[in-house]
Protein backbone atom coordinates (compact mmCIF):
# COMPACT_ATOMS: atom_id res chain seq x y z
CA UNK A 1 0.00 0.00 0.00
CA UNK A 2 1.50 3.37 -0.93
CA UNK A 3 1.09 6.69 0.92
CA UNK A 4 0.25 9.97 -0.45
CA UNK A 5 0.74 12.75 1.64
CA UNK A 6 -1.52 16.15 1.49
CA UNK A 7 -0.03 19.46 1.22
CA UNK A 8 0.01 22.13 3.75
CA UNK A 9 -0.75 21.95 7.33
CA UNK A 10 -3.59 20.07 9.18
CA UNK A 11 -4.83 21.38 12.37
CA UNK A 12 -7.06 19.94 15.53
CA UNK A 13 -8.67 20.98 18.45
CA UNK A 14 -8.84 18.75 21.63
CA UNK A 15 -11.01 19.23 24.28
CA UNK A 16 -9.97 18.21 28.07
CA UNK A 17 -12.03 15.04 29.79
CA UNK A 18 -13.13 14.05 33.12
CA UNK A 19 -12.88 10.05 33.31
CA UNK A 20 -14.63 8.08 35.90
CA UNK A 21 -16.99 10.60 37.24
CA UNK A 22 -16.93 8.46 40.35
CA UNK A 23 -18.16 5.08 40.01
CA UNK A 24 -17.72 4.61 36.07
CA UNK A 25 -13.94 3.62 36.46
CA UNK A 26 -12.69 3.11 32.83
CA UNK A 27 -15.67 3.47 31.70
CA UNK A 28 -17.54 7.02 31.70
CA UNK A 29 -16.25 10.44 30.61
CA UNK A 30 -17.11 13.83 30.47
CA UNK A 31 -15.51 16.61 27.46
CA UNK A 32 -14.76 20.04 28.77
CA UNK A 33 -14.29 23.06 26.87
CA UNK A 34 -10.35 23.79 27.50
CA UNK A 35 -9.06 23.08 24.63
CA UNK A 36 -5.17 21.95 23.28
CA UNK A 37 -4.88 23.13 19.19
CA UNK A 38 -2.02 21.54 17.36
CA UNK A 39 -0.74 22.07 14.10
CA UNK A 40 1.25 19.21 11.76
CA UNK A 41 2.67 19.49 8.70
CA UNK A 42 4.84 16.73 6.52
CA UNK A 43 8.41 18.49 5.84
CA UNK A 44 11.39 16.88 3.86
CA UNK A 45 12.66 15.50 6.78
CA UNK A 46 13.53 15.29 10.33
CA UNK A 47 10.91 16.29 13.27
CA UNK A 48 10.59 19.74 14.95
CA UNK A 49 8.27 20.34 17.57
CA UNK A 50 6.95 23.62 19.20
CA UNK A 51 5.65 23.76 22.10
CA UNK A 52 3.62 26.84 23.91
CA UNK A 53 1.39 27.18 26.95
CA UNK A 54 1.16 23.87 29.58
CA UNK A 55 4.33 22.03 29.20
CA UNK A 56 6.26 24.43 26.66
CA UNK A 57 9.90 23.96 28.04
CA UNK A 58 9.23 20.53 29.47
CA UNK A 59 7.89 18.17 26.59
CA UNK A 60 10.42 16.52 24.23
CA UNK A 61 10.33 18.30 21.11
CA UNK A 62 11.56 15.14 19.25
CA UNK A 63 9.86 11.86 18.51
CA UNK A 64 9.35 10.80 22.02
CA UNK A 65 6.72 13.87 22.07
CA UNK A 66 3.32 12.01 22.58
CA UNK A 67 1.69 13.78 19.89
CA UNK A 68 4.40 12.99 17.14
CA UNK A 69 4.45 8.80 19.14
CA UNK A 70 0.55 8.91 18.06
CA UNK A 71 1.28 10.22 14.65
CA UNK A 72 3.91 7.65 14.17
CA UNK A 73 1.43 4.66 15.16
CA UNK A 74 -1.33 5.69 12.76
CA UNK A 75 1.24 6.67 9.69
CA UNK A 76 2.16 3.00 10.27
CA UNK A 77 -1.35 2.07 10.20
CA UNK A 78 -1.98 4.02 7.20
CA UNK A 79 0.93 2.49 4.97
CA UNK A 80 3.87 4.80 5.51
CA UNK A 81 5.76 7.60 7.62
CA UNK A 82 6.60 10.61 6.13
CA UNK A 83 10.08 11.83 5.27
CA UNK A 84 9.83 14.86 8.26
CA UNK A 85 7.42 16.38 10.24
CA UNK A 86 6.75 19.63 12.04
CA UNK A 87 4.46 19.70 14.46
CA UNK A 88 3.11 22.69 16.56
CA UNK A 89 1.41 22.64 20.38
CA UNK A 90 -0.95 25.58 22.00
CA UNK A 91 -1.88 23.76 25.16
CA UNK A 92 -4.07 24.51 27.70
CA UNK A 93 -4.87 21.51 29.59
CA UNK A 94 -3.12 21.37 32.42
CA UNK A 95 -0.89 18.66 32.49
CA UNK A 96 -0.64 14.67 34.77
CA UNK A 97 -3.73 16.71 36.64
CA UNK A 98 -6.82 14.31 36.12
CA UNK A 99 -7.91 16.33 32.74
CA UNK A 100 -6.80 14.07 30.19
CA UNK A 101 -4.10 15.73 28.79
CA UNK A 102 -2.51 12.19 27.49
CA UNK A 103 -5.52 11.32 25.73
CA UNK A 104 -6.15 14.77 24.23
CA UNK A 105 -2.14 14.59 22.78
CA UNK A 106 -3.15 10.86 21.52
CA UNK A 107 -6.17 11.79 19.96
CA UNK A 108 -4.45 14.90 18.51
CA UNK A 109 -1.67 12.56 16.94
CA UNK A 110 -3.90 10.21 15.09
CA UNK A 111 -6.39 12.54 14.19
CA UNK A 112 -4.07 14.72 12.25
CA UNK A 113 -2.16 11.98 10.97
CA UNK A 114 -4.87 10.37 9.36
CA UNK A 115 -5.36 14.12 7.72
CA UNK A 116 -1.94 14.07 6.45
CA UNK A 117 -2.55 11.17 4.89
CA UNK A 118 -4.57 12.06 1.76
CA UNK A 119 -6.95 9.20 1.33
CA UNK A 120 -6.32 8.55 5.37
CA UNK A 121 -10.83 8.85 6.44
CA UNK A 122 -10.73 5.69 4.04
CA UNK A 123 -8.05 3.83 5.10
CA UNK A 124 -9.31 4.64 8.92
CA UNK A 125 -12.57 5.15 9.87
CA UNK A 126 -13.93 7.26 12.92
CA UNK A 127 -14.42 3.69 14.98
CA UNK A 128 -10.88 2.88 14.10
CA UNK A 129 -9.80 6.27 15.21
CA UNK A 130 -11.29 5.14 18.53
CA UNK A 131 -9.95 2.15 18.26
CA UNK A 132 -6.61 3.08 17.97
CA UNK A 133 -6.41 5.84 20.20
CA UNK A 134 -7.66 3.97 22.73
CA UNK A 135 -5.13 1.59 22.32
CA UNK A 136 -2.65 4.04 22.83
CA UNK A 137 -4.06 5.54 26.05
CA UNK A 138 -4.53 2.20 27.45
CA UNK A 139 -8.09 2.85 28.87
CA UNK A 140 -11.04 4.31 26.90
CA UNK A 141 -12.58 6.68 28.81
CA UNK A 142 -10.90 10.23 28.01
CA UNK A 143 -10.21 9.06 24.54
CA UNK A 144 -13.62 8.86 24.06
CA UNK A 145 -15.10 12.06 25.01
CA UNK A 146 -11.92 13.76 23.56
CA UNK A 147 -13.10 12.33 20.15
CA UNK A 148 -17.10 12.49 20.56
CA UNK A 149 -17.50 15.59 22.76
CA UNK A 150 -20.78 15.32 25.61
CA UNK A 151 -20.99 12.66 28.13
CA UNK A 152 -19.51 8.86 27.03
CA UNK A 153 -19.77 5.59 28.27
CA UNK A 154 -17.04 3.30 26.64
CA UNK A 155 -16.27 -0.31 26.67
CA UNK A 156 -13.80 -2.68 25.69
CA UNK A 157 -14.59 -5.59 23.21
CA UNK A 158 -12.30 -8.12 21.38
CA UNK A 159 -11.43 -6.12 18.66
CA UNK A 160 -10.98 -2.58 20.41
CA UNK A 161 -12.64 0.37 22.47
CA UNK A 162 -16.42 1.44 21.10
CA UNK A 163 -18.59 4.20 22.67
CA UNK A 164 -21.62 6.31 22.84
CA UNK A 165 -22.14 9.57 23.16
CA UNK A 166 -25.48 10.83 25.18
CA UNK A 167 -27.13 13.91 25.71
CA UNK A 168 -26.00 15.57 29.72
CA UNK A 169 -29.42 17.48 31.40
CA UNK A 170 -29.67 20.67 30.91
CA UNK A 171 -27.95 22.81 33.56
CA UNK A 172 -25.07 20.74 34.21
CA UNK A 173 -21.98 23.14 34.81
CA UNK A 174 -19.18 21.36 35.92
CA UNK A 175 -16.63 23.33 38.01
CA UNK A 176 -12.57 21.79 38.43
CA UNK A 177 -9.99 22.26 41.49
CA UNK A 178 -6.62 22.20 40.10
CA UNK A 179 -4.04 21.69 42.12
CA UNK A 180 -0.17 22.88 41.30
CA UNK A 181 0.75 19.42 42.21
CA UNK A 182 1.26 17.05 39.44
CA UNK A 183 -0.12 12.93 39.39
CA UNK A 184 0.64 10.85 36.48
CA UNK A 185 -2.13 8.42 35.83
CA UNK A 186 0.65 5.28 36.21
CA UNK A 187 1.23 5.75 39.32
CA UNK A 188 -2.45 6.18 40.75
CA UNK A 189 -3.17 2.84 38.73
CA UNK A 190 -0.04 1.20 40.18
CA UNK A 191 -2.11 2.09 43.92
CA UNK A 192 -5.39 -0.31 42.85
CA UNK A 193 -5.45 -4.06 43.95
CA UNK A 194 -5.54 -6.55 41.49
CA UNK A 195 -9.01 -7.91 42.72
CA UNK A 196 -11.90 -5.76 44.61
CA UNK A 197 -14.88 -7.42 46.93
CA UNK A 198 -17.99 -8.27 45.13
CA UNK A 199 -20.12 -6.00 47.51
CA UNK A 200 -17.95 -2.90 45.97
CA UNK A 201 -18.49 -4.09 42.30
CA UNK A 202 -22.18 -4.62 43.03
CA UNK A 203 -22.23 -1.32 44.62
CA UNK A 204 -20.34 0.23 41.74
CA UNK A 205 -22.44 -0.88 39.20
CA UNK A 206 -25.52 0.43 40.90
CA UNK A 207 -24.22 4.13 41.27
CA UNK A 208 -23.19 3.75 37.32
CA UNK A 209 -25.80 2.63 36.40
CA UNK A 210 -27.60 5.55 38.45
CA UNK A 211 -25.12 8.27 36.96
CA UNK A 212 -26.01 7.87 33.51
CA UNK A 213 -29.47 8.36 34.54
CA UNK A 214 -28.19 11.33 36.81
CA UNK A 215 -26.10 12.89 34.60
CA UNK A 216 -29.15 12.75 30.86
CA UNK A 217 -32.84 12.76 32.86
CA UNK A 218 -32.22 13.52 36.50
CA UNK A 219 -29.31 15.93 38.17
CA UNK A 220 -30.98 16.23 41.69
CA UNK A 221 -29.50 12.34 41.46
CA UNK A 222 -25.75 12.91 41.38
CA UNK A 223 -25.09 13.07 44.93
CA UNK A 224 -26.13 9.57 45.08
CA UNK A 225 -24.96 9.11 41.62
CA UNK A 226 -21.06 9.96 41.97
CA UNK A 227 -20.10 7.50 44.97
CA UNK A 228 -17.15 5.05 44.19
CA UNK A 229 -15.42 2.18 45.89
CA UNK A 230 -13.38 0.80 43.06
CA UNK A 231 -10.60 3.44 42.64
CA UNK A 232 -10.36 7.02 44.67
CA UNK A 233 -10.32 4.75 47.64
CA UNK A 234 -7.24 3.02 47.09
CA UNK A 235 -5.50 6.35 45.52
CA UNK A 236 -6.71 9.08 48.79
CA UNK A 237 -2.83 8.36 50.93
CA UNK A 238 -1.31 9.48 47.41
CA UNK A 239 -3.41 12.88 46.99
CA UNK A 240 -4.46 13.85 50.41
CA UNK A 241 -5.69 17.34 50.21
CA UNK A 242 -7.58 16.10 46.95
CA UNK A 243 -9.63 13.78 49.16
CA UNK A 244 -10.24 16.47 51.60
CA UNK A 245 -11.63 18.37 49.02
CA UNK A 246 -13.60 16.01 47.60
CA UNK A 247 -15.00 15.49 51.10
CA UNK A 248 -15.99 18.79 52.06
CA UNK A 249 -17.74 19.29 49.34
CA UNK A 250 -19.55 16.20 49.23
CA UNK A 251 -20.48 16.89 53.20
CA UNK A 252 -21.65 20.55 51.47
CA UNK A 253 -23.88 18.78 49.26
CA UNK A 254 -22.09 19.09 46.02
CA UNK A 255 -21.52 16.06 43.77
CA UNK A 256 -17.62 15.79 44.25
CA UNK A 257 -15.07 13.15 42.14
CA UNK A 258 -11.79 12.79 41.76
CA UNK A 259 -11.50 13.73 38.40
CA UNK A 260 -9.49 10.78 36.54
CA UNK A 261 -6.74 9.01 37.75
CA UNK A 262 -6.63 12.94 40.17
CA UNK A 263 -5.25 15.04 41.75
CA UNK A 264 -8.19 17.59 40.05
CA UNK A 265 -11.27 17.84 41.78
CA UNK A 266 -14.42 17.78 39.86
CA UNK A 267 -18.07 18.77 40.94
CA UNK A 268 -20.83 18.20 38.26
CA UNK A 269 -23.44 20.52 40.99
CA UNK A 270 -23.54 24.29 42.03
CA UNK A 271 -21.09 25.18 44.56
CA UNK A 272 -22.98 26.95 47.82
CA UNK A 273 -22.35 30.30 48.02
CA UNK A 274 -19.16 31.13 49.43
CA UNK A 275 -17.55 28.04 49.75
CA UNK A 276 -14.01 28.21 50.11
CA UNK A 277 -11.74 25.79 48.58
CA UNK A 278 -8.98 27.28 49.74
CA UNK A 279 -5.76 28.79 47.97
CA UNK A 280 -4.15 25.43 46.77
CA UNK A 281 -6.90 25.42 43.71
CA UNK A 282 -7.19 27.27 40.41
CA UNK A 283 -10.80 26.41 40.23
CA UNK A 284 -12.68 26.93 36.79
CA UNK A 285 -16.08 26.56 35.44
CA UNK A 286 -15.82 24.25 32.74
CA UNK A 287 -18.98 24.20 30.26
CA UNK A 288 -19.35 20.70 28.59
CA UNK A 289 -17.86 20.59 25.20
CA UNK A 290 -20.51 18.93 22.80
CA UNK A 291 -18.47 18.82 20.02
CA UNK A 292 -15.29 16.78 20.80
CA UNK A 293 -12.14 16.76 18.43
CA UNK A 294 -12.32 18.74 15.41
CA UNK A 295 -10.28 18.99 12.32
CA UNK A 296 -9.22 22.05 10.35
CA UNK A 297 -6.64 23.64 7.94
CA UNK A 298 -4.31 26.23 8.95
CA UNK A 299 -1.76 27.52 11.50
CA UNK A 300 -1.72 29.12 14.11
CA UNK A 301 -2.30 32.69 14.89
CA UNK A 302 0.35 34.80 17.00
CA UNK A 303 -2.18 35.91 19.33
CA UNK A 304 -2.90 32.18 19.72
CA UNK A 305 0.72 31.16 20.31
CA UNK A 306 1.45 33.66 22.94
CA UNK A 307 -0.13 31.65 26.05
CA UNK A 308 -1.42 34.57 28.37
CA UNK A 309 -3.16 36.21 24.58
CA UNK A 310 -4.32 32.07 24.44
CA UNK A 311 -5.50 31.81 28.18
CA UNK A 312 -7.63 34.89 28.02
CA UNK A 313 -9.25 33.47 24.49
CA UNK A 314 -10.31 30.00 26.02
N1 LIG B 1 -0.08 17.98 25.21
C1 LIG B 1 0.85 17.05 25.46
N2 LIG B 1 1.88 16.89 24.64
C2 LIG B 1 2.81 15.93 24.88
N3 LIG B 1 2.79 15.09 25.93
C3 LIG B 1 1.77 15.21 26.77
C4 LIG B 1 0.75 16.19 26.59
N4 LIG B 1 -0.13 16.08 27.58
C5 LIG B 1 0.32 15.08 28.36
N5 LIG B 1 1.45 14.56 27.89
C6 LIG B 1 2.21 13.45 28.49
O1 LIG B 1 1.34 12.70 29.29
C7 LIG B 1 1.69 12.80 30.69
C8 LIG B 1 0.47 12.96 31.54
O2 LIG B 1 -0.39 11.89 31.29
P1 LIG B 1 -1.27 11.26 32.43
O3 LIG B 1 -2.09 10.19 31.78
O4 LIG B 1 -0.40 10.86 33.58
O5 LIG B 1 -2.18 12.45 32.95
P2 LIG B 1 -3.47 13.13 32.34
O6 LIG B 1 -3.78 12.53 31.00
O7 LIG B 1 -3.27 14.59 32.37
O8 LIG B 1 -4.56 12.74 33.43
P3 LIG B 1 -5.79 11.67 33.41
O9 LIG B 1 -5.41 10.56 32.49
O10 LIG B 1 -5.90 11.22 34.84
O11 LIG B 1 -6.98 12.43 32.96
C9 LIG B 1 2.58 14.04 30.76
O12 LIG B 1 3.49 13.94 31.83
C10 LIG B 1 3.28 14.00 29.39
O13 LIG B 1 4.34 13.05 29.41
N1 LIG C 1 -9.84 5.51 34.29
C1 LIG C 1 -8.53 6.10 34.35
C2 LIG C 1 -8.64 7.56 34.00
C3 LIG C 1 -7.34 8.31 34.05
O1 LIG C 1 -6.61 8.17 32.88
C4 LIG C 1 -7.97 5.93 35.76
O2 LIG C 1 -8.65 6.33 36.70
O3 LIG C 1 -6.86 5.40 35.89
Amino acid sequence: MSTTFAAGPVRVRVPATSANLGPGFDALGLALALHDDVVAEVTSGGVAVEVSGEGAGELPADDRHLVVRAMRETFDVLGGQPRGLAVECLNRIPQARGLGSSSAAIVAGVLLARALVSDGPDRLDDAGVLRLAAGIEGHPDNVAPCLLGGFTLAWTEPTGARAVSVPVAEGIMPTVFVPADRGLTATARAALPATVPHGDAAFNAGRAALLVHALTVDPSLLLPATVDRLHQVYRAAGMPGTNALVDALRVAGVAAVVSGAGPTVLALTDLPEGFDAGTNWQVRQLPVDVSGAQVAGGRLGHAERDPVAAGRKS
